[in-house]
């Protein structure tokens, strides 16, 4: 696998338990503002990127779709299924028409015509709220305003209790905090006891262990940068990973991975810089 370029490690995509697949590194867009998040997709789809992770939290889903439009426009070679575009739900409900009405907006609002993934943002709300919007997303799915469907934030409970309703559509993905320094096992193995990829967000514990000592040794060895090791360690696991950059020369070397290998020994010794770091929210126990 080592010595690739970064617009192969770019194309490397996730096999789905539906039999879809999604790019193994998207762009993540939070905190990014919809004049960055416009800049950002664009230098990120010259770059090779073709998967972004947007929500309707972020207040960027409309930037983030015209700039992935503009870029289509003018690159007639690429095509819109090219492209695999994320957004979220931002709350949980209880009422059916407010979940299916918030999805069409999102949908929208992008202007992208469908929206490739779209999640449950987190567990929050309680089991019928929960259970409520997930069916608003199956139907989604079968109206093909969404391609494929999955949540966000979901703990082991929440997990078992959407996979004990017998869903109609199966959640592809769960996107949680995973980095070194919080692995999230349990979750991890509920998710592969269910066929359900792992989307790791923070993948870079949003710069905040760059000075690591480990993680510093590891860089030097493999002559790379700390966020470099970090981004490998995510693929070498077999997530999807999420790492997020509004500046241009970072976001490519973020994905400038494919020169080096972390070997067994180094993955575990990355493994065990786990603390359990939240490095924003953990709605994974929430009732
Ligand atoms: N579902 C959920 O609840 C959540 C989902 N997410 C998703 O995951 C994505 C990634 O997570 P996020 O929280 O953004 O954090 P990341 O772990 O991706 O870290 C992003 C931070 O690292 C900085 N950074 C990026 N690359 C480098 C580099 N090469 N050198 C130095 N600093 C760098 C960025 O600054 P700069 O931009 O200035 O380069 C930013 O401050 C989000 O954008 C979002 O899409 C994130 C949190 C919660």
């Amino acid at each position: 696998m080592a010595d690739q370029s970064i617009a192969e490690m770019l194309s490397r995509r996730v096999k789905l338990a539906n039999g879809m697949s999604m790019p193994q590194i998207q762009l993540g867009l939070y905190m990014m503002s919809g004049r960055e998040a416009a800049s950002s997709v664009k230098w990120a789809l010259e770059a090779g990127y073709r998967g972004f992770d947007s929500a309707q939290w972020y207040h960027n889903e409309r930037e983030a779709g015209q700039s992935i439009l503009n870029f289509l426009s003018a690159n007639p070679s690429l095509k819109r299924e090219d492209i695999h575009f994320t957004s979220k739900l931002r709350d949980n409900s209880t009422s059916y028409d407010v979940v299916r009405k918030s999805i069409k907006k999102s949908v929208d609002t992008s202007g992208l015509g469908y929206i490739d993934l779209f999640l449950l943002h987190s567990p929050y709300g309680g089991r019928e709220a929960r259970l409520t919007s997930w069916k608003a997303v199956e139907d989604a799915v079968e109206a093909g305003e969404v391609k494929m469907a999955g949540v966000s934030n979901f703990g082991v409970k929440h997990i078992e209790e959407l996979m004990a309703s017998n869903p109609k559509v199966h959640p592809v993905v769960n996107q949680i905090e995973v980095h070194p320094f919080n692995t999230q096992l349990a979750i991890r193995e509920t998710c592969e006891k269910h066929g359900i990829v792992i989307q790791a967000y923070a993948p870079l514990a949003r710069a905040m262990r760059f000075k690591n000592k480990t993680l510093l040794a590891m860089a030097k060895k493999y002559g790379c940068t700390a966020p470099q090791i970090m981004v490998r360690w995510s693929i070498q696991h077999g997530f999807v990973t999420l790492p997020k950059s509004s500046q241009q020369k970072r976001l490519i070397e973020n994905v400038d991975v494919g020169k080096f290998e972390i070997s067994q020994e180094d993955m575990e010794t990355l493994d065990g810089l786990d603390e359990g770091l939240v490095t924003d929210w953990d709605p994974t126990d929430a009732p």
